[in-house]
Order: C-alpha cells, then structure tokens, then sequence
C-alpha cells in the first residue's frame, strides 16, 4: 500500500488522488481550436487551476528527464504519448498543487489515455468541455501560433488532425453518451468563446439569482 506517485500504478485506484479526489473538468478539442486560450480565462474567472497535458510533456522533455527524447520524438510526429508518462505528470502536478479544482487540457486523447487515468485515479470528471471548430479555422491558427513549436508545422499538423478524428473523438463521443459533454462552438472571436464558456461554468442557481435581479429591477 502507498500513496506515491510510483505506487499509483501498480496499486489500481489506491492512487493518490482517490483520496484527495479533486473535481476536474476535461477540456478538449482539435489542436488549434482554443483550449489554452480558454483555460487562461477560465483560471481567471472560476479559481480553477489550468493542467495543460501537453505543456507538462514539454517541461518534461526541458527537465533533460529519461522519457524526454521519446516523448520529443512522439510529438514531433503528432502522435500520443503512452499513458502512464502523461498520468503520472498529472497526478505529480495535482498532488502538488492546494487547489481542489482542475482543467486538464489535451487530456484524455485516446481511449487508452481514458480508460488508465479512471482506473488508476478513480476520478471521473464533473464535465467534458468540448472546442468545436473546423480543420481549416484549426489550420490558419496552429500556422500562426509563433510559440516556437516543433509540431505547429503544416506536415504535422496534419498528422494531428487525423489522431484527433480517430482517436480523440472516440473519447468525446463516450462522454456524450453520458451525458457529460458540453459542447461549445469555438469557430467564433476569443471573447464570444468565453462567453458561452462562462454558460457552462455559472452554477444554475447563479443563473436564477440573476434572472431573478433583472425581473425585480424591471418591476416585473
Ligand atoms: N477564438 C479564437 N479566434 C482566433 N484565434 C484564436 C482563438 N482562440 C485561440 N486563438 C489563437 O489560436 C492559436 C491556438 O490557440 P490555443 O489556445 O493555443 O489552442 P489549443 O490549446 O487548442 O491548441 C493561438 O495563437 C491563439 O491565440
Ligand atoms: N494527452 C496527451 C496530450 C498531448 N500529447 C502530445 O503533445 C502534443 C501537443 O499537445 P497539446 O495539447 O499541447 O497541443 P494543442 O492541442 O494545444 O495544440 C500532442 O500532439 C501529443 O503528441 C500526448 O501525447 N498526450
Ligand atoms: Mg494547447
């Protein structure tokens, strides 16, 4: 039995987080369809703290660490990384952090990712937060994030998008059938994304208390 971050593995959902149990919010969508963008304004707005998958893989290749030039060597071709890398960076960034409440952004991608990160944490998340936004919209703004990015190249990029549609959407559409999806057409300027983004994440009673203001302030 133990709680460490190496125990999580082979100990099933005796994994850390089942016992700190944070909420979490999966944020997904194409590359390129804004889920970075959004995370910041989210963090800004709901106190949530914004895990970008993605970004702990590349501090994970700078860290000079063993699994660096593998994991380099996968995103430079756009593919995914095996699960239990990208989970263990998670759990490490979660246990480490006092916050309660996640956005992990860019994961889960595939099913493998999915189905280890449930077993092993036993966390399933409060919602999916789905950027929907063509391949063409997706393009222009991956060719022109200037991030310095080995992967926002018009080859892989490509090669991106096809993982998306077979592997990624696999996990949306599970999540759809459970009801847990909200969709969001992310086609539209920053700041019209964060407003049906703000939708989502205002509680249904905040959304009454202000309905009912403006009904009172209109002497309705
Ligand atoms: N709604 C939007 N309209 C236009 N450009 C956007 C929008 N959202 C994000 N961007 C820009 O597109 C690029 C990709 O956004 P990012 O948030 O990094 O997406 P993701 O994390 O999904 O790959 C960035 O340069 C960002 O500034
Ligand atoms: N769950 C994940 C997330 C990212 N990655 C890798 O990291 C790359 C970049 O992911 P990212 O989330 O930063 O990319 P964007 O969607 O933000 O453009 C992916 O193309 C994968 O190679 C992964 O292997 N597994
Ligand atoms: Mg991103």
């Amino acid at each position: 039995m133990g709680t460490s971050v190496d125990a999580a593995h082979t100990e099933g959902t005796e994994s850390a987080l089942s016992v700190k149990k944070p909420k979490v919010v999966f944020v997904l969508g194409g590359p390129g369809s804004g889920k970075g963008t959004q995370c910041a304004n989210i963090v800004e707005h709901f106190g949530y703290t914004h895990l970008s998958a993605g970004d702990l893989l590349r501090a994970e290749i700078s860290s000079g660490s063993e699994n660096g030039t593998m994991i380099q060597n996968m995103i430079s071709e756009g593919v995914i990384v095996p699960p239990e890398v990208t989970i263990k960076l998670l759990e490490k960034a979660i246990m480490e952090s006092e916050n309660d409440k996640f956005l992990i952004d860019g994961f889960p991608r595939n099913e493998e990712n999915r189905a280890m990160f449930e077993s092993v944490t036993g966390i399933v998340p409060e919602f999916v937060l789905f950027f929907d936004c063509s391949e063409e919209e997706m393009e222009r703004r991956l060719l022109s994030r200037n991030q310095g990015r080995v992967d926002d190249n018009i080859d892989t990029i490509r090669k991106r998008f096809k993982v998306f549609v077979e592997s990624s959407l696999f996990v949306i559409n599970y999540y759809n059938s459970k009801g847990r999806v909200r969709k969001i057409d992310a086609a539209k300027p920053v700041a019209e994304v964060f407003e049906a983004v703000k939708a989502v994440f205002t509680p249904v009673d905040d959304k009454l208390r202000c309905c009912l203001g403006d009904i009172q302030s209109s002497g309705g």
